[in-house]
């Protein structure tokens, strides 16, 4: 296998150009990349009256807004419309036949992206007092760069390149032009079948969603079961649900070449052609496109971070401190390009944190703690902090067929669990089921504010929400808590005061 590579394909920000402010001149902050890091970098800079100089090479928004969140979740909202419509039956609802009309799909996935994007446009940047340039940044040295050949210097920098997605060089595969997370927005036909490689977020999310929209999907995932970095429960819950949206799914197996066909024709001509992809087991996969989602490699290579003595570890990361500070003490960097989790709001908390340390000298630190993570599959998987296996820690977990929301729906497979410490602390959570990521969103404030599980039950949830599952397994540690030898004394005693008074 030769290396990986990130891809270079066209991507649908590409082609797009926008008035650039002058560049040249010294810059008490320069933040290099557009995407959610940067772009509230340059936000915070400019709102502490820093002079702020942002560059991006093709279009503000990064992955998020035009290859990321945003589309994703625009094409899995027509998914699980899809989906809903067909399951109505079992709620006594018939709507017929479902026809998807996969370019009225896709315009509405360019309408959310258009409906977000004045939010992160060059204008909005400037509006907090930052100029804003189109171009490409390479350093030069420690406090010096170049922008598309003009030179640039630099108080302190702010690194936010990114990350893209890494295409394996196994034989046959760059041949067979696979679809990426960059490219498949750029689709104007469903594929009738398509072979998804990796079942990771993206692969789990844009297979159930094409799937729903009538695709033949199958999922190659190398390791022996999907969302491989959640609990064992919650990939066997989204993996019952993939197979039930009619993927093929395939875990414990590689794909190992790919090659063509024309489906069975000898005289078949290229219109008619198809891939068909080897495993290691054995098998093959017969399908018209590949969308390959294997991980992400950081968008480092070609920035001059040598000359600018910013580190980078082996996979190409940058090193940053708990303050993002990297091995220039005049650099930081954020997002993506960090290896931390990459998710948006990540990049967002990075980007503050990054440019309010630079510009007033502060030493805030990240919380890797308290990052939540959800993907966005029906149903959804949200997690947080401390695994349920974690040294010392106490789980309680509620399955959703004991929460009546679930059950009015129709929807009882997931369940919310609390992780916590020796004291009654919450730590950790996963939810799975319908609207898991917001019901997460208590669990990440009570851990944020160091509150016990008996403050989650001991306050008032509206029933029937789908919160209840957490507000449960907070119940369930307040029974453990009165069930405890101490409290039974002291409730005991009162018990028999209280009768006693009573009774004179
Ligand atoms: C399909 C998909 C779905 C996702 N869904 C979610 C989700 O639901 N929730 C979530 O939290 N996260 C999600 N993510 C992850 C999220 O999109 C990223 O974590 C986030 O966008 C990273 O932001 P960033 O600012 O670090 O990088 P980016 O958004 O990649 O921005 C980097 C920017 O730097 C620019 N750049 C690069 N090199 C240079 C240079 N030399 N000079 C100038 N500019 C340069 C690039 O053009 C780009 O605009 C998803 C990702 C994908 C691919
Ligand atoms: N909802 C969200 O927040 C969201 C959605 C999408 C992506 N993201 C972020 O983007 C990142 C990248 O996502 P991703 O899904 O591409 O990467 P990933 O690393 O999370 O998953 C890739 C999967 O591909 C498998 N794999 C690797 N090589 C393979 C091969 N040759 N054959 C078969 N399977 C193979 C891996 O075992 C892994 O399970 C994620 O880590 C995630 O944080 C977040």
């Amino acid at each position: 296998m030769s290396a990986p590579e990130t891809t270079r394909s066209p991507r649908v920000t590409d082609d797009a150009s926008w008035p650039s402010d002058p560049v040249a001149g010294t810059w008490d902050l320069l933040v290099v990349g557009g995407g959610t890091a940067g772009l509230v970098a340059a936000h915070t800079a400019g709102d502490l009256g820093a002079s702020v100089l942002l560059v991006e090479r093709s279009r503000t928004g990064g992955d998020c807004l035009w290859t990321g969140c945003v589309p994703s979740k625009s094409l899995l909202a027509a998914g699980h419309a899809a989906a809903e419509a067909r399951a109505g039956g079992s709620l006594g609802v018939h709507v017929g036949s479902v026809e998807v009309d996969f370019a009225a799909v896709m315009a509405h996935v360019r309408g959310a992206i258009a409906a977000i994007a004045p939010v992160d446009s060059p204008d909005a940047v400037r509006r907090s007092g930052a100029a804003v340039a189109q171009g490409t940044v390479r350093f030069t040295g420690p406090r010096t760069a170049e922008v598309d050949g003009t030179a640039v210097s630099f108080r302190q920098a702010v690194l936010a390149t990114g990350s893209a997605p890494i295409v394996p060089g196994l034989p046959g595969l760059r041949e067979s032009e696979p679809l990426t997370s960059d490219t498949v927005w750029d689709l104007t036909e469903l594929p009738a079948r398509l072979l998804v490689l990796g079942g990771g977020p993206i692969g789990c999310e844009l297979g159930q969603a094409l799937a729903r929209l009538g695709s033949q999907v199958t999922i190659v995932e190398a390791a022996d079961r999907v969302l491989a970095r959640e609990e064992q429960d919650a990939s066997r819950i989204v993996d019952a649900a993939l197979r039930a949206d009619g993927i093929d799914l395939r875990t414990g197996v590689a794909l190992t070449s790919v090659g063509t066909g024309t489906g069975g024709d000898p005289t078949g001509t290229p219109d008619d052609q198809e891939y068909v992809a080897h495993l290691d087991d054995g098998s093959t996969v017969t399908c018209d496109r590949i969308l390959v989602a294997v991980g992400r490699r950081p968008g480092t290579a070609d920035l001059g971070l040598d000359a600018a003595g910013v580190e980078l570890d082996e996979r190409g990361y940058v090193v940053v401190d708990d303050a993002l500070r990297t091995s220039n003490p005049r650099i930081r960097a954020a997002g993506d390009l960090t290896g931390h989790p990459p998710f948006t709001h990540v990049a967002g908390s990075h980007g503050s944190l990054a440019a309010s340390n630079a510009v007033l000298g502060l030493r805030r630190k990240v919380k890797p703690d308290l990052v939540p993570r959800v993907t966005y599959t029906s149903p959804e998987v949200a997690a947080f902090g401390v695994a349920p296996d974690g040294a010392g820690v106490t789980v309680r977990r509620v399955e959703h067929d004991e929460v009546d929301r679930a059950r009015a729906e129709g929807r009882t497979a997931g369940y919310s669990s609390l992780v916590l410490d020796r004291r009654g602390r919450v730590v950790g959570a996963t939810v799975v089921g319908p609207r898991a990521g917001e019901s997460l969103a208590e669990a990440v404030l009570a851990a944020q504010a160091g509150l016990r599980a008996r403050t989650v039950a001991g306050t008032m949830h509206a029933y029937p929400t789908w919160s209840d599952g957490v507000w449960k397994a907070g119940l369930a540690q307040g029974r453990a808590d009165l069930s405890a030898p101490t409290t039974r004394r002291v409730t005991g005693a009162l018990r028999r005061l209280r009768r006693a008074w009573v009774s004179r």
